[in-house]
């Protein structure tokens, strides 16, 4: 049975996208576009390669180091995202005299490792009636090393690929057609990717019409002292820990400079609102170390 599985999950979708595996570099050529690489400016297409060596590097020890750093609490955090999405429902497709039940379907993009994933899909078994054939979650990451570790976790947890399936691919340039997905997830992943407006075009793009997109990210906290507390402890702690556990502070130096850097609540929102998206709200957790983004296609 396991084996079956391990074909079927390694069974990665390449379409339309550069991926990034262990042993590739990428040479892309200059543009004088400039990104932050953390404090860094940088190419802009040399900060993708940049931030696929970073989770390269971390792929092994990713989950382990987000419970220390966050000792713990980025599960609540997920938890909260996740309850949020709700129940998808299958799309009832009329075919000649039959009526046809699709299963919902959740793009999960920088899904990486599968956290969020794996998430959905239990909230979605534990809270419907429905049986798992009616959601299919698709965890789309541009990182290969990131991808084995959530593959091998999803045959431990006993999905099959009627559930998930693993792309590896780029969430500026999307391998699915338009209006193909009820939700759009993306989880610490977007302020990694060099170009947010095109990530969020292309997430307006294949959602169908009442889709939603959710965004879960670290944001800005206001209060004084909690936003000096924090700022020291990303600062200092994390390429500290980087360096004893995960054997890299330099990674993790780039983690903690990447959340500075990245837009606030306000910022965002008004991102997601100019690629096309209704509705759009935020709200933060934990005064704002993280925040909920959402809007529709409408
Ligand atoms: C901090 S991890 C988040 C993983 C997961 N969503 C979670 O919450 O645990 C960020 C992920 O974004 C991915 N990523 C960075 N740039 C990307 C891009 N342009 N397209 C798709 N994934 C990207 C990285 O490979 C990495 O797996």
């Amino acid at each position: 049975m396991i084996s079956r599985n391990i074909i079927k999950l390694n069974q990665v979708v390449l379409k339309g996208a550069r991926c990034f595996s262990s042993n590739q570099t990428q040479n892309n050529t200059q543009t004088n576009q400039e990104a932050n690489f953390g404090y860094k400016k940088v190419d802009i297409n040399q900060k993708q390669s940049m931030v696929n060596q970073v989770f390269h590097s971390v792929a092994d020890k990713y989950d382990l180091m987000n419970d220390i750093l966050s000792l713990g609490i980025h599960r609540c955090w997920k938890e909260e995202f996740v309850n949020d999405l709700g129940v998808l429902r299958p799309t009832k497709i009329q075919e000649k005299d039959q009526v046809i039940e699709q299963p919902a379907r959740v793009l999960d993009v920088a899904g990486g490792t599968g956290d969020i994933a794996f998430r959905i899909l239990d909230k979605h078994k534990s809270r419907s009636s429905l049986n798992s054939k009616n959601l299919k979650v698709t965890v789309l990451d541009i990182n290969e090393s990131m991808l084995e570790v959530g593959k091998r976790r999803a045959l431990e947890k006993s999905f099959s690929n009627n559930d998930i399936d693993f792309v590896c691919g780029n969430a500026e340039i999307l391998p699915f057609e338009d209006n193909t997905f009820d939700a759009y997830t993306i989880a610490y992943g977007i302020r990694n990717v060099p170009r947010i407006e095109k990530a969020l075009s292309e997430a307006h793009r294949v959602l169908k019409k009442g889709g939603r997109l959710m965004i879960l990210e670290f944001s800005k906290v206001e209060q004084f002292p909690v936003s000096e507390i924090y700022k020291q402890y990303n600062m200092n702690i994390l390429p500290l820990v980087g360096k004893y556990v995960v054997g890299d502070a330099d990674s993790y130096q780039y983690l903690a400079e990447s959340i500075d850097k990245f837009h606030d609540q306000q910022t965002l929102l008004r991102l997601i609102e100019e690629a096309g998206f209704k509705f759009a709200s935020y709200k933060n957790l934990s005064f704002g170390i993280s925040a909920i983004h959402t809007g529709f296609k409408i």
